[in-house]
């Protein structure tokens, strides 16, 4: 048994009750119960569909100005959606070279649909100026009429798919592709990231006289490329970017058909760069499962600190800067662990493989004697349950059935609620459950909530005994580069320890694969990745942020 497994006294497989030795520290020891205050409506309620379309050709102020606030009157009201779950991060695409870049990009973006559902939007470049519309919802919502994508012509294109980490989640102000204008012409971003020194950058830009339109952390960029007294674009750039610390993968789009693709020093969000076969037309992405999707092969990742420039009216020629000193690569292990889709090659790997992986390990640091089928928690916890069955050679079932119709995204007010929103999204079988020894794999627990609402599922349905296997050591750090998961105070593996957990979620037993085993995985290269929200070793230090966090409170 890991340091990070504990099994209920009453077991009655032959698991033994732990004492409790993690190897994690914990900074909250809130032993309250879990306080669940949601209304229950599916994820696409709240968002008001609303969408902008712009173009920007007028002459230029000074400083940077978003487009989006010329439509202030299309703000809505701010709404919370569901908190207890990492939020997905954002995904960006970029496509140069191609007649129909836009309609690429919106199909790019239904790839990419699983980082963000909050708003969705394209900017292209056509004619020397830069059009764009965005909105909010999904991206078959905001790009439902044809004529919204006619309106984006142009050769060169990117997108963006929203999870807000800094900035109302239902504001339209804050959907990308931001558009700005400035002496130097226009430009467009679209950002994946997100930037720690956010609040410190804006007043001191604000102090010297920049007006901001949007509550994003994102806008901060556009404002520092604007103040930059460097030439050409690129040095521009690369002054903005040494101000920021924290998580960008960017992409910009100029007025004048060139494209830029830049990674933050540490590279913790993915970028890769690919080619379409029927055309040439270079395509960027957040992952590879886009590239697939527009049928471009992929070519390389962008490296950490570097900006890759692609000059759409000189034959698509590519040329490359590295942006900053090298720093150590900090890729983000929760790409591998839930953000990304298994098809994708995230950081050179393959995502399905290294969910096997864990999942193989978590078989071997934690069996379940007599055990007589292994489920998935479906979608993320698919691959992670097959490595485990694999391993322990005990039978692989579907279990558990998942409606395609419900999103990730629930909001429930009442226990009954809650118990309701997972019936709804998951389905038990109970052929295969009842009298059964059951093992339960998922990717990972945020606040315990989804574990414990299936465990109730799989009881209910005549199972003998439930053990959960966790994919991933427990969370005990929020994210500050990227993934919006709650404030530490509200991750349940800081409030209770393995074994409050075990009774909080209600099954027979619970074992996390542990941080050494994850890192083991990782072989040679986990120096280079950020387990940051399992160890609290962040690689930016997040004060800033842990301020602005606490005075929200
Ligand atoms: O402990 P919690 O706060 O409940 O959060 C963790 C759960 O949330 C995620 O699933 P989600 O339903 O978001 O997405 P999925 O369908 O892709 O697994 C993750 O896979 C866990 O199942
Ligand atoms: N998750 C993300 O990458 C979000 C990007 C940006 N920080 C935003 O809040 O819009
Ligand atoms: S803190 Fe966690 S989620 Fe955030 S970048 Fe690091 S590993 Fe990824
Ligand atoms: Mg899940």
């Amino acid at each position: 048994m890991s340091a990070t497994t504990v099994a209920a006294a009453s077991a009655s497989n032959g698991t033994t009750t732990a004492t409790l030795s993690l190897h994690h520290r914990r900074r909250h020891h809130h032993h309250q119960p879990l306080s669940f205050s949601q209304s229950f409506l599916p994820s696409k309620t709240p968002l008001k569909p609303s969408s902008q379309l712009k173009s920007l050709s007028t002459p230029t102020p000074r400083i940077a100005r978003i487009s989006s606030s010329y439509y202030p009157h299309e703000e809505v009201a701010s709404i919370d959606i569901d908190d207890d779950k990492p939020r997905e991060e954002c995904g960006v695409v970029g496509i140069i070279g191609d007649p129909d870049s836009s309609r690429i990009a919106c199909l790019a973006l239904h790839a990419l649909q699983h980082r963000g559902q909050e708003g969705a939007g394209i900017a292209s470049s056509h004619s020397g100026r830069l059009l764009s519309h965005t909105g909010l919802g999904l991206v078959s919502e905001v790009f439902r009429d044809p004529a919204s994508i006619a309106s984006l012509p142009g050769s060169s294109s990117i997108g963006h798919v929203r999870y807000s980490t800094a900035g109302a989640a239902s504001s339209l102000l804050n959907v990308q592709p931001f558009t700005a204008g400035y002496r130097f012409g226009h430009l467009a971003v679209a950002h994946n990231g997100n930037i720690v020194n956010y609040s410190s950058l804006r007043s001191r830009l604000e102090s010297s006289g920049s007006i901001f339109n949007t509550s994003s952390d994102t806008e901060v960029v556009l404002h520092l490329i604007a103040h930059s007294k460097s030439r050409p674009f690129v040095a521009r750039l690369v002054d903005a970017c040494q101000s920021l610390h924290g998580a960008y993968s960017f992409v910009f789009l100029t007025h004048d058909n060139k494209m830029f693709a830049v990674r933050d020093p540490h590279g913790f969000r993915p970028l890769v760069m690919g080619r379409r076969r029927t055309n040439s037309a270079i395509v960027f992405a957040s992952e590879t499962c886009a590239l697939d999707l527009v049928d471009a092969e992929y070519i390389r990742e962008v490296n950490p600190g570097e900006i890759v420039e692609v000059d759409g009216n000189n034959d698509n020629s590519i040329s490359t800067l590295c942006l900053m000193p090298q720093r150590q690569r900090k890729a983000c292990i929760f790409e591998h662990i839930y953000f990304a889709l298994p098809n994708s090659i995230v950081f050179g790997r393959a995502v399905h493989s290294s969910r096997e992986a864990f999942g193989e390990t978590l078989a071997s640091e934690s069996p379940v004697l007599n055990a007589d089928v292994v489920i998935p928690v479906p979608d993320s916890g698919f691959f992670a349950a097959l490595g485990y069955a694999k391993r322990s050679g005990v039978p692989f079932q579907q279990g558990l059935i998942r409606s395609h119709y419900v999103t990730r995204t629930f909001i429930q007010p009442s226990q009954e609620l809650r118990d309701l929103a997972v019936k709804l999204k998951l389905a038990p079988v109970q052929g295969i459950l009842k009298d059964k020894i059951v093992v339960v794999v998922d990717d990972s627990i945020v606040r315990g909530t989804t574990s414990s609402k299936i465990v109730r599922l799989i009881k209910n349905a005549g199972a003998k005994e439930v053990h959960m296997r966790i994919a991933c050591p427990p969370i005990v750090g929020s994210c500050y580069y990227g993934v919006d998961t709650p404030r530490t105070e509200e991750l349940i593996s800081n409030r209770m320890d393995v074994e409050g957990l075990r009774k909080e979620i209600g099954c027979d037993s619970l074992s996390f694969l542990s941080l050494e085993s994850l890192r083991r995985l990782l072989g040679d290269e986990a120096p280079t990745f950020c387990d940051a929200c399992f160890s609290n070793n962040y690689p930016v230090p997040p004060i800033e942020n842990e301020v602005e966090r606490a005075a929200a409170v």
